[in-house]
């Protein structure tokens, strides 16, 4: 308490909003989109349904999606402006940059307030096009026009690799964003809200929040799960790597977690997707062995901390297994978040009011 006022620093606890997208009950470990298990929507659906449930309310009938696909398909084509902007950037800038450059050069004078389900559409339909243009011109190859005929999961793999994506990769890919879609309050969802709440636009809302997902306590974890696991290398050096780190006060990349405290129920999901696409990939049953090492050493240096796997870490698995370079896991994982940041923004429109926290003020007073 200072001058009267309880800081909560990083607004730990604290209940700014009520929504109807998430719950994240971080004691049982459940997590629902809309009444739907996300576990469940991630085994029968594809990203393009839950995009649509987060957006309308319901999950589409047939003809709806139909619609909603070949709307979402022809805002994948991306303007020849926007092309030119990320050609500009120099080839050592990092994809999260340019996506968040490129993001928010996306709009014209539509894009007031307030802001739309078209514009969702389009924002999120055009982050595959974005990465995978980016991609192929560091690489040296013709960046692939999207095609309409592809799901939005397919397609994106299609854009990257230029050729027909194998269906075993496409349903894990597809199980991934659908998973990671949405999460409540999570710091760049939270950031999306605060800048709506503004009553700016909606491409400005996501380009905040691509801002804030790039961080290795948020999104920028995987690719750091990737790199444990390749400086680890084998299963006997798992436990003195770990132990290393954390003698040196050091994090462990995809475990703990704000909310969830236990393991994160996307993990488990991830990890039953990674079995089934990399089974016999020798990674995995290294990643296995790190998981267990990482939990008995973590209660061990951090007893009741209760510190569990979360989502990135079996997401590292699932990414490596359908052929994406480490540096596309955070621009992948932003990619699925395109749904839940946007329908957050419609939320916070239909209902807005000005997010403005207090702070206490420790400097000194004019003499
Ligand atoms: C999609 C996502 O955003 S999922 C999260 C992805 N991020 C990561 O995996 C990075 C590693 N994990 C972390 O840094 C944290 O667990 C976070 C940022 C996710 C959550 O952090 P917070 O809720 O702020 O946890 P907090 O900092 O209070 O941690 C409590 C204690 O556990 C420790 N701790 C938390 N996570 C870890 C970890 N991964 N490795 C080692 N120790 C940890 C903290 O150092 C702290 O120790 P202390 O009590 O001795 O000071
Ligand atoms: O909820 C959080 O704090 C982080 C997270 O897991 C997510 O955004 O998916």
């Amino acid at each position: 308490m200072t001058q009267g006022l309880t800081i909560h620093k990083g607004l730990e606890g604290v209940t700014v909003t009520d929504t109807e997208l998430a719950l994240v009950d971080g004691e049982r470990g459940h997590l629902v989109y809309r009444g739907y298990w996300a576990k469940d929507l991630a085994l029968q659906y594809t990203y393009e349904h839950v995009a649509y449930l987060l957006w309308f309310g319901k999950l589409p009938t047939e003809a709806e999606l139909a619609d909603f696909h070949a709307k979402m398909a022809q805002y994948r084509i991306l303007p020849d402006y926007l092309k030119t902007i990320i050609d500009a950037i120099p080839a050592g800038v990092d994809m999260m940059s340019v996506l968040r450059t490129a993001v928010s050069a996306v709009g014209n004078e539509s894009y007031g307030w307030p802001p739309t389900v078209e514009q969702a559409m389009e924002l999120t339909a055009k982050v595959p096009t974005i990465i995978t243009y980016r991609y192929s011109r560091l690489n040296g190859r013709q960046p692939a026009e999207p095609r309409k005929d592809l799901s939005h999961t397919a397609n994106y793999l299609y854009m990257l690799f230029g050729k027909e994506p194998h269906p075993a990769h496409v349903a894990a890919l597809d199980a991934y964003l659908v998973l990671t879609a949405e999460h409540g309050m999570n710091a760049s969802t939270f950031s999306a809200r605060v800048t709506t709440s503004t009553r700016s636009d909606m491409a400005s809302a996501v380009t905040t929040a691509i801002g804030t997902m790039k961080g290795p306590l948020h999104g920028g974890a995987p690719s750091e799960v990737d790199e444990t696991l390749a400086a680890i290398g084998t299963k006997e050096n798992a436990e003195p790597y770990l132990r290393s780190l954390l003698e040196r006060g050091e994090r462990l990349m995809g475990f703990g977690h704000r909310v969830y405290k236990t393991r994160d129920p996307r993990a488990e999901a991830l990890s039953i997707v990674a079995k089934r696409v990399a089974g016999d990939d020798p990674w995995l049953d290294l990643a296995v062995h790190v998981e267990n090492v990482a939990i008995r050493l973590l209660e061990e240096y951090k007893p009741g901390r209760r510190l569990y796997t979360n989502v990135e870490f079996y997401a590292a698995a699932v990414l490596r297994a359908v052929g994406l370079p480490k540096e596309l896991y955070t621009p992948t994982f932003t990619l699925s978040r395109m749904a839940g940041w946007t329908a957050h923004v419609l939320e916070q429109a239909a209902d807005n009011r000005l997010i403005r926290p207090q702070s206490v003020y420790t400097g000194p007073m004019p003499r």
